[in-house]
C-alpha cells in the first residue's frame, strides 16, 4: 500500500532515554492549549514557559512535535477514538490526550523511531499522578499506532478532519467545497518564513537560500533560527508573511506623508510604511506589544511614533493615509498558528465584526478629505473582510473604493476580486516544495475619502 505519510523534519532523534525533556514540554504546550484554552504563542512567550530549561535542540524538537500534534488534531483524535472504543478514561484525566495526541503525531508524522515515541511517553504517563494508572494504556495505544500505521491512511488523506467542524461548513458556502478543501490541505503544511527586506529581494534570496516571491517577499524554507541568520541583527529585514505585506503596500506615494497605522504591534506593516519614507504614527492598545514594535524598529533603524492607545477613542487628528489592520479571528493564519483553529469559536466571529465596524468608522474620521484608508484582516470570513466593507461603504458616503490592479501585486491576478479588493487565501501560491507553497489568508480594500 502506498504511504500518504509526509514527514516533516524533526531533529535527530537521540537514544529512548534522552528527549523526555522535549516530549514534556510538548505535551505542556499541547494540553495547554487543548484543556487552559491558552495560545501557543503565549505559553511560549511566557516567562518560566515550558521551553525555558530546555536547549536549543529540545526546544526545537519540541515546537516540532506541539506543531504537528496541533496542525493534524482532528486526524490524531480521530485515530485514537478507533482504537479506543469506549473513549479516553475519566474523560481524559489531566494530560492523557495530549500524552497520547503528541506520542501518535510523533508515530505519524515525525521522523522519531516508533519505540523511542512510545517509551517517553509512558515515561511521561508514569511521572504524573493524574496519568499513572493509565500507563499501561498509554503503552497499549501507542504501540497500536504504530502496527496500524496503514490502515488509518483513508483518516489521513481527508484534509477536512484537522478544520473543525463549523469552519469548514463556513468555508464551503464561502468559497465552495472545492475551495474549502484545497485551503484544508494547505494548512497541513508548515508555513515557510517570509521576509520583507529593505534592499534587493534578489540579493538576500541569494544570501538565505530562498525564492522571491510576485511581490518581492523573499521565501526561504527550512530557514533554522531567525535570529541568527544573515542580515537579521544587520536589521536589514523583517519577518512578515507575503500576504501580510500586501496591505501596506497599497498606499502608493507616502514618501513625506502623514500615515497613521492603527493597530501596529508588533510593527510588520509600520516597517513597511516607514520603509517606503512616511512619517509613521504607530498606535496600538497593548503596551506588552507596542514595545515589541519600538524593538523592531530599532533594530531596523526606522523612527516611527509609537502611541499606546485604543484606536476606537483616539484623538490623534487627522493624516494623509490611515492603515486600519483590524484584530480578528486569525482564521487565515492556521498553517501558522495551527492552534486558532482550536482557541476560536463560531460566536467569536460576530463580535469581532462588530469591533471591527467601530475601529473602521472610528479610523474613516482620521483620513483627511483626498487621504487613503487602507483596512485589512488576516480572516478568511467574509464577514471580516468584503461584508465589513461593503457595509461600511453603504453607510460611509465620504469614503469610496479605489480598486487594487492584478499590476500593483506583481500581476497576480488570483489575489484581486473583481471588486478590486485583495484576497488571498492559503492555497494560493501552489509550489513543488510544499515549505514555499502557501499564503496567509488576508483581506484587505483601498478606500479614498472624497469629502
Ligand atoms: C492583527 S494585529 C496587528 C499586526 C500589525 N499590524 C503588524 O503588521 O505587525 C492587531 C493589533 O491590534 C491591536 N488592537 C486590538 N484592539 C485595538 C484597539 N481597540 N486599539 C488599538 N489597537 C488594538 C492588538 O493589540 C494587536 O497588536
Amino acid at each position: 500500500m502506498t504511504r500518504s505519510r509526509v514527514w516533516h523534519r524533526a531533529p535527530k532523534p537521540e537514544a529512548p532515554s534522552q528527549g523526555l525533556a522535549a516530549r514534556r514540554a510538548a505535551t505542556i504546550l499541547v494540553d495547554g492549549v487543548l484543556r487552559r484554552k491558552q495560545p501557543l504563542d503565549e505559553q511560549l512567550e511566557a516567562e518560566g514557559g515550558p521551553l525555558v530549561a530546555l536547549d536549543a535542540r529540545d526546544r526545537s524538537l519540541a515546537r516540532a512535535i506541539a506543531g504537528i500534534s496541533l496542525r493534524r488534531i482532528g486526524s490524531l483524535r480521530a485515530i485514537l477514538d478507533q482504537l479506543l472504543a469506549k473513549g479516553l478514561p475519566g474523560g481524559g484525566s489531566g494530560p492523557l490526550e495530549a500524552m497520547l495526541i503528541t506520542g501518535a503525531a510523533q508515530i505519524l508524522f515525525l521522523d522519531v523511531p516508533d519505540h523511542a515515541a512510545v517509551s517517553l511517553a509512558v515515561d511521561q504517563a508514569q511521572a504524573h499522578r493524574a496519568t499513572k494508572p493509565f500507563a499501561p494504556l498509554v503503552n497499549a495505544m501507542l504501540r497500536n499506532v504504530a502496527r496500524q500505521k496503514d490502515e488509518f491512511v483513508p483518516i489521513l488523506s481527508d484534509p477536512s478532519r484537522d478544520v473543525p467542524r463549523w469552519l469548514q461548513t463556513r468555508r464551503v458556502k464561502a468559497y465552495g467545497a472545492d475551495i474549502a478543501q484545497a485551503v484544508a490541505a494547505a494548512e497541513r503544511s508548515e508555513a515557510a518564513l517570509d521576509i520583507s527586506v529593505k534592499g534587493d529581494p534578489g540579493h538576500w534570496a541569494q544570501v538565505l537560500g530562498g525564492i522571491v516571491m510576485p511581490t518581492g517577499t523573499v521565501r526561504v524554507a527550512d530557514a533554522g533560527v531567525v535570529p541568527e541568520l544573515p542580515g537579521f541583527a544587520e536589521g536589514d529585514w523583517w519577518v512578515q508573511d507575503a500576504a501580510a505585506a500586501l496591505p501596506a503596500a497599497l498606499f502608493t506615494d507616502i514618501a513625506g506623508k502623514r500615515i497613521a497605522d492603527l493597530c501596529a504591534a508588533p510593527g510588520g506593516k509600520t516597517a513597511q510604511l516607514a520603509a517606503h519614507g512616511a512619517s509613521v504614527t504607530a498606535l496600538d492598545r497593548s503596551r506588552r506589544r507596542l514595545q515589541r514594535l519600538e524593538e523592531n524598529m530599532t533594530r531596523l533603524g526606522f523612527s516611527v511614533e509609537a502611541v499606546a492607545a485604543d484606536a476606537g477613542d483616539w484623538n490623534g487628528g487627522q493624516f494623509e493615509g490611515v492603515l486600519l489592520d483590524a484584530p480578528c479571528s486569525a482564521t487565515g493564519t492556521i498553517r501558522r498558528h495551527p492552534d486558532v483553529a482550536l482557541l476560536k469559536e463560531e460566536k467569536d466571529i460576530a463580535a469581532l465584526a462588530g469591533h471591527q465596524a467601530r475601529l473602521l468608522d472610528a479610523a474613516a474620521d482620521h483620513v483627511a478629505p483626498g487621504g487613503t484608508l487602507v483596512y485589512a484582516t488576516c480572516s478568511l470570513e467574509r464577514e471580516e473582510g468584503e461584508d465589513q466593507i461593503a457595509a461600511f461603504l453603504a453607510r460611509d458616503s465620504r469614503f469610496a473604493r479605489r480598486p487594487v490592479t492584478a499590476q500593483e501585486v506583481g500581476a497576480w491576478a488570483e489575489i484581486v476580486t473583481n471588486e478590486g479588493d485583495i484576497r488571498t487565501l492559503p492555497s494560493h501560491f501552489p509550489h513543488e516544495n510544499p515549505r514555499l507553497s502557501g499564503l496567509d489568508g488576508f483581506f484587505a480594500s483601498r478606500l479614498v475619502r472624497s469629502s
